[in-house]
């Protein structure tokens, strides 16, 4: 067995080997130590191997999708290799024959499809990145749903795309894999290095045309020759990893990065569109925006924040779609509640085409196309919108498989094939005489014990059973001479006499016997047979339910939006060519809901205008106190325009928005150690990347530009930045900065305003109004939020010190200033208040003196008022 094992082993490297022996996976070897620990589970040892003990562990079969996914999780890959026989049937073959065993997966974190395994809302993308002499692509599919899709990609655009789509692990030429693994690793996805071989382009033809059956690429557009690659290295990758099963792929669709909006990975990260920067979905736009009511729906928002459009038609259509559920919000309620008994089509079809479905997944299939038609019925008869109508028009069509899926299963069918009990009874009838057989074993017996008895006039006689002669008639030993003479030894076959009874069968009691012993065998078979039949059917119309639910996507999707407008009070956005960027009472809508939830305040509302003429910049330049909303604003107005060409309605009272190429944002600091930079470097690195790629289609929002360094250097760069935004980009542009010496550049440059974010003070404490308003701030007010933040007093009053001397001596010129900063006057001109004393106050004194075992509930209830009072003094 071991000589198996380690053969296998061999042809597997860099994967652990889930070896199937019985009830168990067992894992040896250093997979046994490695998997042990990762998992948490006991290691033990199984004979010895070169005169070593072999460490060995196991985890359950039935138990195994967890272990497996605590393994994917932790990166490792899984070969799972299965018995491929009985032992019975491999001892037919000698008596020391080992059962013959074969990898039948390797699961990686790219190739899952089991529930357990995925998250239900999120895409699990496969991608492969090959380059052809010059040119480079970038492919990727989902097994889970059969979704393809590639795209020309030139090398530098890699990581924008990888942040866009986030996929669990990508594929290159191992001769790429060191130069990628840096940029790859940032992004937590899978790094796996294949044979040159697999990206050539000539075999990679034939291998998609194979695939889909077809006779030439053309059928599906044109690719250039590293499109085909990905494609061709992607297959071969799912050949390799699903060991000749492929799984259902949609053909693939070609994408262009003209059509969306460009993103580069910091800008996702910052503005966080589908992970908050604390790494979850709570908290990101994606976590706000989601009230889709299917899985399918879900995974179409998150693919819409992650690629806004910029085709104004597209952008229309999907805009009209969430007018009509918004306009008719009686029927959209309705729509949605029907849309929450669908279940996940995709995920269905595509478990049953690689063979590892269940009866669960026919009925998914079967409730999943009923509910479409329903909806089908409930908008057929509305005066549609282009893209509903579309999607309408591929709700219906499924009546025979529905008819058939009906008639066929029960209600709630069991998860596994493997027990049966699913097909519903009437369908089948040797089926259901078998289950008869089975069920009504007993009786059936029963009756045939009641006619012996009445043929042989022996009350006592009996039908029973035992494990040797199984069933058999017994008589008590009175009756022997008349069950063994004619005619009744015609029938009854002597089968065994003990000191008091003689026992017999029939031919018809074998008969029945074998048929009741094999009966629950029998019906397993029938079933596993229409199971097979069943899926055949549904895979047959696997083209035309993929449509169906990528409809079910679209329209549960304009419906979510329609919800969240009307609850949120978000209006419809303008949007064209012009060059316009015009927001009334735009909110941010992540913080709005946080602050409704955490405070119950109120979210100030801002307008913004950007809108330029044609070929010129226009940007605000926006200072203000900290605290004061400045980052909010900024972000607010780049998520506003993303959702506007997402196709989704915006928080604004209004919203005017001429159609945004690119959106980049630099918002706030980040140290990134990992690859050795500073934050100023960072912020450097990602000021640079806008400067050199923003066109004057882009909006870009770049918050406190400069502040990583000296306040000279950073106040140059944040004003040539400007200068350049202005002058070469071209954009359109939020700019906030503390540096209040650059609001002269308003009046230099034509496109640039001056707004300011409003506070009062009072009292010497500053208030925030969070009001944007046009105009210059005068300070920025970092002393009073400083003491807010709960900076000792001693500090405080220091720095007011410090701060009043130095805009003294700013006032009185900069050559000065030195003098000014000898001048400070020392610590001994402010003594530093004694550090504060906790007090003890009466009540904690109090509270401090009482036993509360030695007081009865009447002195309780006395000392309770007792200690509000005085706390009240
Ligand atoms: N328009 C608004 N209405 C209500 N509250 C707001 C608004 N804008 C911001 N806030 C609140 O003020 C807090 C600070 O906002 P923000 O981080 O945008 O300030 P900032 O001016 O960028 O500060 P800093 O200059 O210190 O980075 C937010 O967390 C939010 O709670």
């Amino acid at each position: 067995m071991m000589a198996q094992y380690l053969q296998i082993k061999a042809a597997h490297e860099g994967a652990l080997l889930f070896y199937r022996m019985g009830d168990f996976y067992e894992m040896f070897f250093e997979d046994a130590v490695a998997a042990a620990e990762a998992l948490d589970i006991a290691l033990t040892k199984r004979g010895k191997h070169d005169g070593e003990d072999i460490p060995m562990c196991g985890v359950p079969v039935h138990a195994a999708e967890g272990y497996l996914l605590t393994l994917i999780r932790k990166g490792f890959r899984v070969a799972v290799c299965e018995q491929m026989e009985s032992p019975a049937e491999a001892k037919k073959r000698g008596y020391k024959a080992i059962v013959k065993r074969d990898v039948v997966r390797l699961v990686t974190p790219g190739t899952l499809t089991e529930d357990s395994l995925l998250e239900a809302r999120r895409h699990n993308y496969l991608a492969a990145f090959a380059e052809v002499r010059d040119s480079c692509a970038l492919a990727w599919v989902d097994i889970s749903t059969g979704a393809f899709h590639v795209m020309p990609l030139p090398s530098v655009r890699l990581g924008p795309e990888l942040a866009r789509l986030s996929p669990s692990e990508l594929i290159v030429s191992e001769a790429k894999e060191s130069e990628l693994y840096e940029l790859v690793s940032e992004f937590g996805i899978a790094l796996t290095g294949l044979a040159r071989s697999a990206f050539d382009s000539t075999s990679a033809e034939k291998r998609i045309c194979d695939l889909f059956g077809i006779a030439t690429l053309d059928a599906f557009g044109s690719f250039e020759r590293a499109e085909v690659s990905a494609m061709g290295a992607l297959i071969s990758y799912l050949e390799i990893t699903q060991k000749g099963k492929l799984p259902l792929l949609r053909p693939p669709q070609k994408e262009s990065e003209a059509r969306t909006v460009q993103i580069d990975a910091a800008t996702r990260r910052n503005l966080e569109l589908t992970h908050a920067l604390g790494g979850g979905r709570a908290g990101s736009l994606l976590g706000l925006m989601d009230r889709t009511c299917t899985a399918v729906g879900a995974r179409l928002l998150e693919r819409r924040i992650s690629s806004p459009s910029r085709v104004l038609d597209i952008i229309n259509d999907r805009l009209d779609a969430v007018s009509f559920g918004f306009e008719n919000m009686r029927l959209t309620r309705d729509l949605r509640e029907t849309l929450r008994k669908i279940p996940d089509l995709d995920r269905a079809l595509s478990r049953l085409s690689l063979d590892r479905g269940g009866p669960r997944d026919l009925a998914a299939i079967r409730n999943g196309l009923a509910e479409a038609e329903r909806l089908a019925e409930l908008l057929g008869p509305q005066d549609l919108t282009q893209l509903l109508s579309d999607a309408v028009s591929d709700l219906g069509g499924h009546t025979p498989l529905i008819d058939l899926l009906d008639q066929a299963l029960v209600a709630e069918p069991p998860l596994l094939a493997r027990d049966g009990g699913f097909v519903a009874p009437g369908y089948d009838a040797e089926l259901d005489e078998a289950r008869t057989l089975r069920d009504e074993g007993r009786g059936v017996i029963a009756g045939m014990q009641q006619q012996f008895v009445s043929d042989t006039g022996i009350s006592s006689l009996k039908i029973k059973h035992n494990n040797v002669l199984g069933y058999f008639i017994e008589t008590t030993a009175t009756h022997a001479e008349k069950m063994l003479s004619a005619p009744f030894s015609e029938t009854f076959i002597h089968r065994q006499t003990t000191a008091n009874q003689v026992r017999f069968t029939t031919v018809e009691l074998s008969e029945l016997e074998t048929k009741i012993l094999n009966a629950g065998n029998h019906a397993l078979e029938i079933e596993k047979r229409l199971y097979e039949r069943l899926k055949t059917a549904i895979l047959e119309s696997a083209t035309d339910i993929g449509q169906t639910s990528a409809a079910i996507a679209e329209i549960d999707l304009a419906l979510s939006l329609a919800d969240l407008a009307t609850a949120e009070n978000w209006v419809r956005p303008k949007v064209d060519q012009s060059r316009a960027f015009h927001i009334e009472g735009g909110r941010h809508p992540v913080v709005e809901r946080a602050l409704a939830q955490q405070s119950g305040d109120p979210f100030i509302a801002n307008d913004c205008d950007l809108s330029a003429e044609s070929d010129a910049a226009n940007i605000w330049l926006l200072t203000g106190p900290n605290m004061a909303g400045k980052s909010t604003f900024l972000r607010q107005n780049a998520l506003i325009a993303l959702m506007a060409q997402m196709g989704s309605f915006v928080p604004a009272s209004k919203a005017h928005i001429g159609i945004v190429s690119q959106l980049f944002s630099r918002v706030g600091a980040s140290d990134d150690l990992a690859r050795g930079r500073s934050t100023f470097m960072v912020e450097m690195v990602e000021t640079a990347a806008i400067l050199n790629q923003a066109d004057d289609r882009a909006l870009v929002i770049l918050d406190e530009i400069g502040r990583g360094t000296a306040t000279y250097d950073g106040l140059s760069i944040a004003w040539a930045t400007l200068e350049h935004l202005h002058d070469v980009n071209k954009s359109r542009a939020l700019f906030a900065t503390h540096y209040h010496e650059m609001t002269a550049l308003a009046g230099k440059l034509d496109g640039v305003d001056n707004a300011t974010v409003a506070v009062k003070e009072w009292e010497g404490e500053v208030i925030f109004l969070h009001e944007v308003r046009k105009g210059a701030a005068d300070r920025s007010y970092g002393v009073q939020v400083a003491q807010l933040a709960g900076l000792p007093d001693s500090v405080i009053a220091r720095a007011r010190v410090v701060l009043d001397a130095l805009e003294k001596g700013e006032r009185e010129g900069g050559a000065t200033q030195k003098t000014m900063i000898d001048d400070l006057p020392l610590f001994s001109a402010v003594p530093a208040p004694p550090p504060p004393v906790q007090k003890t106050s009466q009540v904690e004194e109090e509270l401090a003196l009482i036993i509360p075992d030695e007081l009865s509930p009447r002195e309780a209830l006395d000392l309770i008022y007792k200690l509000k009072e005085a706390a009240k003094s």
